[in-house]
């Protein structure tokens, strides 16, 4: 029975050398599938190429292959690539390049890589389950969390706040495959108290200043064989950066007041919302702590590029954090949708709980649960207002000389597009959103808007809803 079952295409004549390497793989438990004309596959794959094939026509074909993210792909070279093919094919998405006869043991990597892969996704659907999304972009991170966490470098999240920094560096921990290895802790860099920040790291001895009235250990002790998570490491403030730097070169540090050497082992994890590399031009953040504690580094999405998230993290705090399991109306999430969220998931979180608090028991979550305060703007989004950016476009239209109709069939085009483009290319709902009939958005698509206009019968929004 075969252990892994992936896809292949081969971009090389059928040959000898080939079809050894093909029954190479199969006799270790590699099902070797091929792909078809016009098939996308999915999941792991094997292209298998020599120095003579086609290089365009190779990244052509894996611009769509790789449109699933799940998608990752070996290339076997069964003849020497010279190093710019090889550049090329890690450009257009491929993985792993290698020549098969170059290599010692190619079965056995093959073997490895698929199985890591296979880990990969196995814990990348675990953290799902707790950091919610399945955006492309979102996977994605989820991916290079867990890379980082099998992995044992010291890393560093970056991204707006709210977007899960602290959330992340918890799973990384979680994951982390040290044997035995202890607690996280955290400590939020912003918080150190000037005079005794060294204290709450390093620890102090009994009477190394006032108040000191017992021996305490520090975050780096507690760490040990653990993991120490730095939040906001922008704010740490320069003296400590070169004790902390000192302590992650050395793997030794003193508390304040001792003048004994502890050894501190532990992995560091650090998290921040500003631009460490410009903190580093201009001089507030030591460049070579920065390299130090960036072995990997990590930008989390802001909510505002993973929109398609919005509605599965909603159902996930109404669940998790309210236990309300009944439906949501099309509505509320509309105006979920519709709304910026510059504090990011936490945002979105604490509105929901709010949402959560207005409903009333029984019955669906309507848009009468939304909290008056976290109404839109409505003067704001009227179109009427004096200044607004809709006044300002009409107003450019005219000083180019268009007329009423003009004017009015451009800003229809815009309203087709929009909605269009909110309902995610459903002609039907954006259509109902419109107050218009399917055959207009048809004729729009089809760059039609003279012929929409004539056909522009305008129908009663009520008789779309019974549609
Ligand atoms: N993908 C997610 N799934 C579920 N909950 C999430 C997700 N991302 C963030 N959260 C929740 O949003 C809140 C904010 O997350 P977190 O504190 O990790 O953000 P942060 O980037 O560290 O913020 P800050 O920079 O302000 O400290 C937390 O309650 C967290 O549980």
């Amino acid at each position: 029975m075969a252990e892994f079952t992936v896809w292949f295409k081969p971009f090389t004549a059928q040959n000898e050398r080939l079809l050894r390497v093909l029954d190479a793989l199969e006799q270790a438990g590699v099902e070797l599938q091929a792909v078809h004309l016009g098939d996308t596959p999915q999941g792991a794959g094997i292209i298998f190429l020599d120095h003579q094939a086609p290089l365009e026509d190779i990244q052509e074909t894996l611009e769509a292959y790789t449109l699933y993210a799940d998608t990752k792909i070996i290339a076997v070279a069964v003849s020497l690539l010279p190093t710019s093919s090889t550049w090329a094919l890690l450009r257009s998405g491929v993985v792993e390049v290698f020549s098969w006869f170059e290599v010692e043991k190619p079965v056995q990597i093959i073997l490895s890589r698929l199985r890591y892969w296979h880990t990969l996704e196995e814990k990348v659907a675990y953290l799902q389950q707790r950091m919610v999304g399945s955006s492309r972009c979102w996977l994605n991170t989820l991916r290079q969390v867990v890379d980082m966490a099998l992995s044992n470098c010291q890393v560093l999240i970056m991204g707006e706040s709210g977007t899960g920094k602290e959330l992340v560096a918890q799973e990384i921990h979680q994951l982390d495959t040290r044997p035995d290895k202890r607690d996280c802790v955290v400590v939020d860099c912003t918080n150190l108290i000037p005079g005794l920040s060294g204290s709450e790291l390093f620890g102090h001895e009994k009477g190394a200043f006032t108040n000191a009235i017992s021996t305490r250990d520090g975050a780096l002790a507690l760490a040990h064989e653990g993991t120490l998570f730095l939040d906001e490491l922008g704010e740490l403030p320069l003296p400590l950066q070169a004790e902390l730097l000192r302590a992650l070169q050395e793997g030794t540090y003193k508390r304040v007041g001792s003048n004994t050497w502890r050894k501190a082992s532990f992995r560091l994890v650090s998290a921040t919302n500003r631009d460490l590399l410009a903190e580093v031009h201009k001089g507030t953040f030591r460049q070579d702590l920065y390299y130090r504690v960036s072995g990997w580094t990590c930008q989390l999405p802001p909510l505002r590029e993973r929109k398609e998230d919005i509605v599965v993290l909603a159902e996930h705090f109404f669940r998790q954090q309210h236990h309300i399991h009944q439906p949501v109306d099309r509505q509320v999430y509309d105006f979920l949708l519709l709304r910026d969220y510059p504090g990011n998931v936490r945002e979105l979180q604490q509105l929901i709980n709010r949402i959560a608090n207005k409903h009333l028991g029984e019955g669906p979550i309507t848009i009468g649960d939304i909290p008056r305060s976290d109404w839109p703007d409505f003067a704001r989004l009227g179109p009427t207002l004096q200044g607004s950016d809709l006044e300002a476009g009409v107003k450019g239209l005219l000083y180019q000389g268009l007329g009423l109709k003009e004017i009015k069939d451009q800003v229809t085009e815009i309203a087709k597009k929009v909605a269009i483009t909110h309902e995610n290319g459903n002609l039907k709902l954006a259509a109902h959103r419109l107050g218009c009939s399917e055959r207009i958005l048809q004729m729009h698509r089809r760059g039609e808007p003279e012929a929409a206009g004539a056909a522009g019968v305008e129908i009663p929004r009520q008789s779309l809803f019974n549609a």
